[in-house]
């Protein structure tokens, strides 16, 4: 360790004599080895922990004029997960002054000081109390962060929160719920900047104000796919810890237009069809709880293949060497321009190649999205879990094709050119008008849907999952 030392003292650490030592980066804990052959200590261990991983520290409880500490801090397993640990440092001096500087380089590492806590009651199997009371909050009060809480009421209520409350003094609000509570917040939050500056974000052209205030997610709902894509996994006390250490980086979304307004801003999946059919029906089949999901995935696979028509239209996304940010090509058109459809997607994330496969990461510049015409139904499942899990989805024309490189698509759905009298064409006359975000059927009010990304557009704590990608 090079750098400048402020501090150091001769301690014990389970019984080793120990020199912990502070600096501006953090705290090190060195201690000497005996080696195996000879009976003299003549090697160097050392145990580096920065200011991001060290939760607090506080006297062992009636130990304090013992000059015994107890350190708190985030352990780095495998898998990103992350866990607390806790070690007892024995035979300080100066308990009080190791404290304060302590405490003092903790609070300028960037951990959030105060949050807004949004907690929904009944997503995934309805223990968002439970997990944010039981193992959230407790992690919270160990890292002396100050909560203001609030437990949503009805559907919408977090839109309704997000767009009206005044975040300027949270360091970040912590999302307790699913990919749906992410999508209001994120809805909300993004209309309310709008408005405070006189943004016009109802015309897709509008470039839009980006999101300041960090949001972080605690996996309380039952696809949980936002927080997977910025933990790297869905574990309650890793998305706890990644927000204790304040690492945030801005994320990728879209905002959905129809009929001339915003209609939604999406956070993990944008899609028409065959996937928006899916939602509906588990929406029909709520009562069923968390297997509704299975039940209505073997029903669409069962059922017969519902085509729809639709005018495709995408620009993509062209990297411009001078300043390395992206421009925009001209629309072009899947030819030919009026055909059949199953289903449409895409995700804001990029899949960037590394070693043998891709990482899914939600900080890129533009997204793929994938065509499914002529394909089977499982064929379009297998094609979004291969994403979700990094496998390259090869273009098959004529089937699933996949555009690489999209930065804005437009789709104008064909309504009403079958016959619809009968009762399974007006179903699916109404399956026409709803498109999926983020695992929630919103409605259409007319047949064009403009989808535009934004890029770095929503600071999320988590962790980085490429080294080097953009910030
Ligand atoms: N108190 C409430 N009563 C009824 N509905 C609510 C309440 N709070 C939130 N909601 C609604 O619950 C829906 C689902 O929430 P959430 O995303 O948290 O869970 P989920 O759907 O089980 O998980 P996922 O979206 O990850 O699959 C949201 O659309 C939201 O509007």
């Amino acid at each position: 360790m090079n750098e400048e030392i402020i501090m150091r003292e001769s301690v014990r650490v389970k019984g080793k004599e120990t020199q912990m030592i502070l600096t501006l980066q953090g705290l090190e804990l060195r201690s000497r080895i005996r080696s195996i052959r000879r009976s003299s200590y003549n090697k160097e261990k050392a145990f580096h922990l920065n200011w991001k991983d060290i939760m607090s520290v506080r006297p062992a409880p009636n130990l304090k004029e013992a000059g015994v500490l107890l350190l708190h801090y985030i352990s780095h397993e495998t898998n990103k997960i992350l866990l607390v640990k806790t070690l007892q440092i024995q035979g300080i001096r100066n308990c009080d002054q190791w404290i304060d500087l302590i405490n003092h380089h903790i609070s300028v590492s960037g951990r959030p000081k105060r949050l807004f806590v949004v907690i929904n009651p009944i997503g995934g199997a309805g223990k968002g109390l439970h997990i944010y009371y039981d193992t959230v909050e407790p992690l919270f009060k160990l890292a002396s962060i100050e909560t203001s809480v609030i437990v949503t009421e009805r559907s919408k209520h977090a839109l309704n929160i997000a767009e009206s409350t005044d975040f300027s003094q949270f360091d970040g609000i912590v999302i307790v719920g699913g990919d749906g509570l992410y999508q209001e917040i994120l809805q909300g939050l993004t209309v309310q900047v709008q408005k405070k500056d006189g943004v016009n974000y109802n015309h897709c052209d509008q470039e839009l104000h980006k999101l300041n205030v960090p949001l972080g997610i605690i996996p309380a709902g039952t696809g949980n796919g936002v927080t997977r894509m910025i933990n790297g996994v869905i574990d309650v006390r890793t998305a706890a810890l990644n927000i204790i250490r304040g690492e945030h980086h801005r994320a990728q979304v879209f905002t959905v237009y129809n009929n001339n307004k915003l209609l939604c801003v999406c956070g993990l999946i944008f899609a028409y069809g065959m996937f928006s059919d899916l939602i509906k029906r588990t929406d029909e089949l709520r009562w069923m709880k968390r297997l509704r999901y299975p039940f209505a995935i073997i029903g669409t696979l069962m059922k017969r293949k519902r085509m729809f028509q639709a005018e495709l239209h995408y620009r993509l996304s062209v990297l411009d060497s001078m300043d390395e940010g992206s421009s925009l090509a001209e629309w072009m058109t899947i030819e030919p321009a009026i055909q059949d459809y199953c289903c449409i997607y895409a995700l804001p994330f990029e899949l960037i190649p590394k070693d043998n496969h891709n990482i899914v990461n939600p900080y890129g510049q533009h997204v793929q999205l994938i065509v499914c015409t002529g394909c089977s139904k499982l064929a379009v499942f297998k094609s979004f879990f291969d994403f979700l899990m990094g496998k390259t989805i090869t273009s098959k024309p004529g089937s699933l094709e996949v555009i690489k490189n999209i930065r804005d698509f437009k789709l104008k759905a064909v309504y009403g050119i079958q016959d619809r009298s009968s009762s399974q064409d007006v179903r699916n006359t109404a399956l026409d008008h709803l498109i999926d975000v983020d695992g929630e059927v919103l409605n259409l009010e007319t047949a064009e849907i403009i989808v535009r990304l934004q890029n770095s557009f929503v600071p999320l704590f988590g962790c980085r999952l490429l080294e080097g990608h953009q910030q």
